[in-house]
């Protein structure tokens, strides 16, 4: 029998409330096991004067972390599901997927209580392509600015009078006890969500069958068709964090219901699509979206985001 599991984390403090909400969750079950933290810096943490976009590369949120598991030094990884790229490195596999935090984008503001209340050319900061496309598209209007950085950081910037408003996820601000800060939880008719978004996710070595077993309870079903559906989604559309690319599925019952879009950077264009069907065939319906949005016109958009 085991007697310590070492989580590998970054160091921002969603990361760390993350990390820890794990660690908890492993000790309530596992009195007799030692759960520590191992905390490191990634690309992602490193860089922090360009958008995500422009950076390029998948995973810059959890290359390091991966190398620790391969070399031993850590035994899980906790990740926002948003930023786990959808495939692994030879030997590392997703274990559970945790239950979900709301997923809906938050409006953060000091002078505004919406969107809908924003003055005609407003600067609204996000690094984010998906939201600033969605925004664009209610509101052309609107001055998108580059906005990077950790949740307090982002925050910071805003204070600092930089910005009239800014576009948080609504999951890490209620994780980290800032619910205050939110004006406005954005409808997912307005704001269709990333995929995997306010959803937490463990990797770790996929032959440590001792662990995974461990890590069962720590599964949430539900969460799991959703957020399968999703990355299936993302994984046929093959788009990075270049192109503006939401989805976003709710179970109803039985029934998965699967939205997505796919937009030009500009907000000016966007091919949306919805598809309905069992819960048990989480993966296969989110292709069938993928490929529905391909048809209708998201293929052209993508190709010119990837020929620039
Ligand atoms: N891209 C960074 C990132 N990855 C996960 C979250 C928020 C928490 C979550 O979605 O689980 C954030 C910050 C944000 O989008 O505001």
């Amino acid at each position: 029998m085991r007697k310590k599991i070492v989580i590998a984390t970054r160091e921002s403090q969603l990361a760390l409330w993350q990390a820890n909400n794990v660690k908890a969750s492993l000790e309530a079950l596992y009195p007799e096991i030692s759960i520590e933290l191992l905390g490191m810096t990634t690309k992602g943490d490193q860089i922090l004067d360009s958008p995500l976009s422009k950076i390029g590369g998948k995973g810059l949120f959890v290359k390091e972390l991966e190398k620790a598991l391969l070399e031993g030094d850590a035994d899980i990884a906790v990740h926002s599901m948003k930023d786990v790229p959808m495939e692994f490195p030879e030997g590392l596999g997703l274990s559970v997927i945790c239950e979900r935090e709301d997923p809906t984008d938050a409006f953060v503001s000091n002078a505004y209580h919406s969107i809908e209340e924003l003055p005609q050319g407003s600067v609204v900061g996000t690094s984010s392509l998906r939201r600033s496309c969605q925004l664009q598209m209610h509101r052309p209007d609107l001055v998108i600015k580059n906005l990077r950085g950790n949740v307090n950081t982002r925050l910071r910037k805003l204070d600092d009078g930089e910005y009239d408003a800014i576009i948080l996820a609504t999951a890490g601000l209620v994780r980290l006890e800032m619910e205050d800060r939110i004006k406005a939880r954005i409808s997912d008719t307005f704001s269709l969500p990333a995929g995997g978004q306010g959803a937490m996710g463990i990797e770790c070595r996929s032959n440590d069958a001792e662990l995974i077993k461990l890590l069962a309870p720590l599964q949430h079903q539900e969460t799991t068709y959703c957020v399968v559906a999703e990355r299936a989604v993302n994984k046929r559309l093959n788009g990075g964090c270049q192109a503006p690319i939401a989805c976003f599925a709710l179970l109803e019952g039985d029934e998965l219901f699967i939205r997505g879009l796919v937009g030009s950077t500009d907000g000016k264009r966007m091919v949306r699509g919805e598809v309905r069907g069992n819960k048990a065939d989480a993966e296969n319906l989110g292709i069938q979206l993928a490929e529905q949005l391909l048809t209708d016109g998201a293929q052209a958009l993508l190709d010119e985001v990837y020929q620039h």
